[in-house]
């Protein structure tokens, strides 16, 4: 984790990562209009903000951020330097959670707790959220559920689920869906003259191939 700096720097910073690693991006200027990189730079003020113990002001940032961005980043969360949130849609990180240096957030990722039934259970200040090391790769919709590590360099796959800790390095994949031929053309469904399809054909002849 970095040490502490100014915030413009890191501001400056953050701007620059956006342009180096989001390729629809065509310069600093319209990295100005980035998702991801607005709702960071609102995380870096809101923390600011947590950790001089103006909690309400911190919450009143994340809050707009949260409106404007669709990133749900609580103030009292660390992000190291460089972190890269592409997208930001629906990204959900908690009070406890961590985040090494270099790290990249797809879209849907939720760093969260496990649930207010155990966590509630825990020494009072104990963490709820994962510690998501350097370099690490949170892919679309990755969930990483309660107080285990991702160690660095690792690449959480697109859709994976996380309640274990990860070794460094390692790689989490989902299971990936499954790719069938077409099928075959549903058969003909007859009906007499005049008369009315019963219901199930009419489902039948809706979810054949080509119907949709
Ligand atoms: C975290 C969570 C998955 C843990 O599940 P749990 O039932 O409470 O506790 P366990 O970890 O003991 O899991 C029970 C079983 O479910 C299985 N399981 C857990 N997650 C699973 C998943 N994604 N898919 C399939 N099975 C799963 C476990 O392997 C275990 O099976 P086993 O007993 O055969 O080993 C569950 O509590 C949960 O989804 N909580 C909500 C978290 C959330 O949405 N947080 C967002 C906050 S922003
Ligand atoms: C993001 C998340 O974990 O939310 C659950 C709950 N609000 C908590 O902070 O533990």
């Amino acid at each position: 984790m970095s040490v502490r700096r100014g915030l413009l720097t890191t501001l400056r910073e953050d701007l620059g990562v956006v342009v180096e690693r989001d390729p629809s991006l065509g310069g600093r200027w319209e990295a100005l209009g980035h998702t991801g990189l607005s709702a960071l730079w609102a995380h870096r003020v809101a923390h600011r903000l947590h950790r001089g113990r103006t909690r309400w002001a911190a919450r009143l940032v994340a809050r707009v951020a949260r409106r404007r961005t669709g990133v749900e980043i609580h103030p009292g969360a660390r992000l190291g330097r460089r972190v890269f949130i592409d997208h930001g849609a629906s990204v959900v990180i908690g009070q406890t959670a961590v985040v090494g240096d270099d790290v990249t957030i797809y879209q849907q990722v939720t760093l969260g707790a496990v649930g207010w039934w155990a966590d509630n259970a825990r020494p009072p200040g104990a963490r709820r959220h994962p510690v998501v090391g350097d370099r690490v790769v949170l892919g679309a919709n990755a969930t990483v559920l309660g107080p285990v590590t991702v160690g660095d360099d690792c690449l959480i796959g697109a859709m994976a689920t996380v309640t274990d800790d990860v070794p460094p390095g390692a790689r989490v994949y989902a299971a990936r869906s499954t790719v069938r031929p077409a099928p075959t053309p549903a058969p003909a469904v007859t009906h007499p003259p005049g008369a009315a399809p019963p219901a199930l054909d009419a489902v039948r002849l809706l979810a054949s191939a080509g119907s949709w």
